[in-house]
């Protein structure tokens, strides 16, 4: 299902020397964001940085989240995750899009200008309204939780 994004491009590199965020394939849940540095920045083990997208995105619909998700090929291959390990984007967010990238690895990894370092993706979501109640009709579950229905 498609959705309107407004999107403001804030560097100019944007859709000029590197593409705009896209979908690879008809089936792609996620658009790759790109790290949009002015040099290859040299993650240490353990490391985190902030980088810029390049961009910002107004989602404006409530019912409406954006996230931010690792791409599996860097995670698992080089460590490169994110420091939130999730970044979730509020619908009124207007500002610049960030990208918290950690190197959880062992070895230093060099990110590159323009490189596809997460994804984004749109989710639907229901917004709580507290409904303050003394006791729960009790469920099969209960308090139970934490391992309780064992592992196997
Ligand atoms: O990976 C991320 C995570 C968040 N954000 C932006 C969009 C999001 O709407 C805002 C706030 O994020 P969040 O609510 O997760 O952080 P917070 O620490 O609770 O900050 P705030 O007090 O601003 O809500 O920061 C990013 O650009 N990238
Ligand atoms: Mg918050």
């Amino acid at each position: 299902m498609l959705h309107r994004l407004e999107v403001k491009i804030l560097d100019l590199r944007l859709g000029r020397d590197f593409p705009l965020p896209a979908y690879a394939t008809e089936g792609s849940a996620g658009l790759d964001l790109r790290a949009m540095l002015d040099a290859p920045l040299d993650l240490a083990p353990g490391a985190t940085e902030l980088l810029p997208t390049g961009m910002a995105v107004h989602i404006a619909e409530p019912g409406v989240a954006g996230m931010i998700l690792p791409r599996s090929g860097l995670g698992h291959r080089h460590g490169i995750v994110l420091g939130n390990l999730v970044g979730l984007i509020d619908s009124d967010y207007q500002g610049p899009l960030m990208v918290s990238c950690w190197n959880r690895g062992k070895t230093p990894f060099r990110i590159e200008v323009g490189e596809r370092i997460a994804q984004f993706i749109l989710v639907p979501v229901l917004r709580a309204e507290l409904d303050l109640v003394e006791s729960f009709e009790s469920s099969r579950r209960g308090d139970g939780g934490f391992g309780h229905t064992g592992r196997h």
